[in-house]
């Protein structure tokens, strides 16, 4: 039998295995590859991966990749898949530890961003609100949450956390990343090196403490965090995958422990905005002025009325800013979309 059959059942691989136990708890299972590598299958849609204890780990680093925490994004799933198959089928070595989470498998399995409540809003403990108790979204950033915890406490050197995603909206720029804001952080330079040899080219710099997976695991874990946009949402089967090489082979390269490869200065740039301001939907009369189909990065020039209720009128301030993840269909109290500028 197979490595992959041992894991996940007969014809079976990762993806399929998480979408068929979504719905109920899968038992734990341990195998090791032939060169050593042992897989821990901790429950549905998680994966620990641990290189045998005397292969160097030549970046000293240890890896969380996520993928699915919204359901209906697709396309990072299936990269997450293909890395883990090609690693099953023996084309390459793992080098350091890696944890692999499929976020939410019955949203997945439903091809719905999420069933009862948005997952990217319950981490850092807001999965213990009253509101939320005894809805599996809940259960399930508890899990994750300890999942990352336990692998952090194990690899805390150089921890990283990618959480994959893709947008509702088309995108000006198609590919771009989000940096969980903690007091005091720069990204570090050789972040930005990953996300534009990922070919990631624009970075958004968040400007308060949020609740989403990367907040919490660079807030409390401690690790480089970043939530990172890849195109848009598209079903299971209809991605162009080619457009997901940059980061399939850039993950895959630190996953073997290469060096990051040269870049040549014309590349160098990353573009960064801030976040000025986050919507909220106030449900005070709440108006959104944004029409339904504009594309991330949309910019407003100063005075434009972007928002109002009965207490406030939001215009764009001074210098033109832009709108990410416009989205008026969300329960009072969560994030309507986010106001950014460019940095200088
Ligand atoms: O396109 C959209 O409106 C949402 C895409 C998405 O899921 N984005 C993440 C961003 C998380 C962050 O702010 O860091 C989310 O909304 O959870
Ligand atoms: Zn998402």
């Amino acid at each position: 039998m197979s490595v992959r059959e041992l894991l996940f059942g007969p014809g079976r691989d990762w993806l399929s295995h998480t979408l068929s136990t979504a719905e109920h708890a899968s038992s734990e299972k341990v195998v090791v590859l032939e060169d050593g590598t042992g897989l821990q299958l901790q429950g549905s849609g998680l994966l620990y991966l641990e290189p045998p204890a005397d292969r160097p780990n030549p970046n000293n680093e240890s890896l969380i990749v996520s993928a699915g925490v919204h359901g209906n994004e697709t396309a990072p799933i299936e990269v997450l898949n293909n890395l883990l198959n090609e690693l099953l089928d023996g084309q390459w070595t793992l080098a350091c530890p890696v944890l692999l989470i499929l976020g939410n498998p019955p949203a997945m399995d439903a091809g719905e961003r999420f069933i009862d409540v948005n997952l990217n809003r319950l981490f850092g403990g807001a999965h213990l609100k009253p509101e939320y108790q005894g809805l599996p979204e809940a259960e399930r950033a508890w899990v994750l949450e300890r999942a990352c915890e336990a692998f952090a406490t194990q690899h805390s050197a150089n921890l990283s956390h990618y959480d994959l995603h893709t947008a509702i909206r088309p995108s000006l720029r198609e590919k771009f990343a989000l940096y969980p804001f903690v007091d005091g952080r720069d990204v570090p330079q050789s972040q930005v090196d990953f996300l534009l040899e990922a070919d990631v080219d624009t970075l958004l710099l968040q400007h308060r403490e949020g609740t989403t997976f990367a907040s919490f695991s660079s807030t409390e874990l401690k690790a480089e965090s970043f939530t990172v946009e890849l195109g848009k949402v598209r079903p299971f089967g209809q991605n162009d995958l080619s457009r997901l090489t940059g980061i399939s082979n850039a993950l895959r390269r630190r996953m073997k422990g290469e060096s990051a490869p040269e870049r040549d200065g014309a590349q160098d740039e990353i573009t960064v905005f801030e976040v000025v301001h986050e919507i909220l939907n106030t449900g005070d009369n709440f108006r959104f002025h944004i029409p339904d189909d504009v594309a991330n990065f949309t910019m407003y020039d100063p005075g434009t009325v972007i928002w109002e209720d009965n207490a406030t009128c939001y215009r764009v301030g001074d210098s033109p800013e832009g709108i990410v993840f416009p989205n008026p269909h969300v329960p009072v109290g969560q994030r309507v979309g986010l106001m950014i500028r460019p940095c200088n």
